[in-house]
């Protein structure tokens, strides 16, 4: 079963004409799934629909298998869906621990909120290193690190992830990258959106490409690097033989 499913999605902004018109994804449990695709196609809209930001105009949002269409963000979270936005969201002038321990403010059992910290920080070393630093010291890189730990707090079934290696240089990138696998390893399903689409995909497991609205073409990440139409198209470029 998926962690999170979106079925013949129909979602947009106000009285404008619908960005998403039929969309569909699925991100079983234990995968890493990336959402590609040109400008603009949607892609942030996808999440903020799989977040509960935005409620579709028509579709369903399941996650677990449960219909949960229409719910807000803090039902979402509390269901186990969690958000890293686009951009750095870190508190400057708190400490890593503060940012981190924010994430788990849903969390009333002191040991669990204890267990899930220590969890986080052996996941991901770099927070546990820098736990009393100041936020705002770390680089993009480690800030990055930071947001994940802090979505990770509640144990979440899926973290969804808005373009996570923007404005990062490519040595932070490969390190976000690999850290998006190690999360899967330890158990956290990944919706993934990135401009970045050929990295992304050497990551992922499960890749899809949006465009107008829609699933332009989806399957193993890999079947879809080897795509040369797709890599002329979306990827920037012939796949790399
Ligand atoms: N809050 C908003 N209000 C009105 N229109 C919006 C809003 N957010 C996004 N849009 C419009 O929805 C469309 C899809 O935007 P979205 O951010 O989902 O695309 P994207 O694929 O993530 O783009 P990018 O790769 O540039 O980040 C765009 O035409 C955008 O202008």
């Amino acid at each position: 079963m998926s962690e999170i499913e979106l079925v013949d999605v129909r979602a947009g902004y106000g009285r404008a004409a619908p960005v998403l018109r039929g969309f569909s994804v699925a991100v079983p449990a234990g995968t890493v799934v990336c959402l590609v695709g040109p400008n603009g196609a949607g892609k942030s809209t996808v999440l903020k629909v799989a977040s509960g930001l935005l409620s579709p105009r028509s579709g369903r949002v399941l996650v677990g298998g449960k219909d949960l269409t229409g719910a807000g963000p803090q039902r979402m979270l509390a269901e186990g869906v969690a958000l890293v936005l686009q951009g750095h969201s870190v508190f400057r002038e708190m400490t890593v621990e503060e940012n981190v321990l924010l994430g788990g403010y849903t969390l009333h059992d002191r040991t669990e909120k204890t267990r899930r910290a220590r969890f986080v920080k052996e996941l991901l070393p770099v927070v546990g290193e820098r736990w009393n630093s100041l936020a705002g010291l770390l680089s993009g890189g480690q800030q990055k690190q930071v947001e994940f730990a802090r979505s990770l707090m509640v144990d979440p079934k899926v973290v969804l992830l808005d373009e996570p290696s923007m404005g990062l240089d490519p040595k932070a990138t490969s390190t976000i990258f690999d850290q998006v696998v190690r999360m899967r390893d330890a158990g956290t399903a990944v919706l993934l959106v990135e401009q970045n689409a050929r990295r992304a995909l050497e990551t992922a497991d499960l890749g899809c490409v949006l465009d107008l609205g829609r699933v332009h073409i989806s399957g193993p990440a890999a079947d879809l690097l080897a795509d040369p139409q797709l890599g002329e198209l979306y990827l920037g470029g012939r796949p790399a033989v």
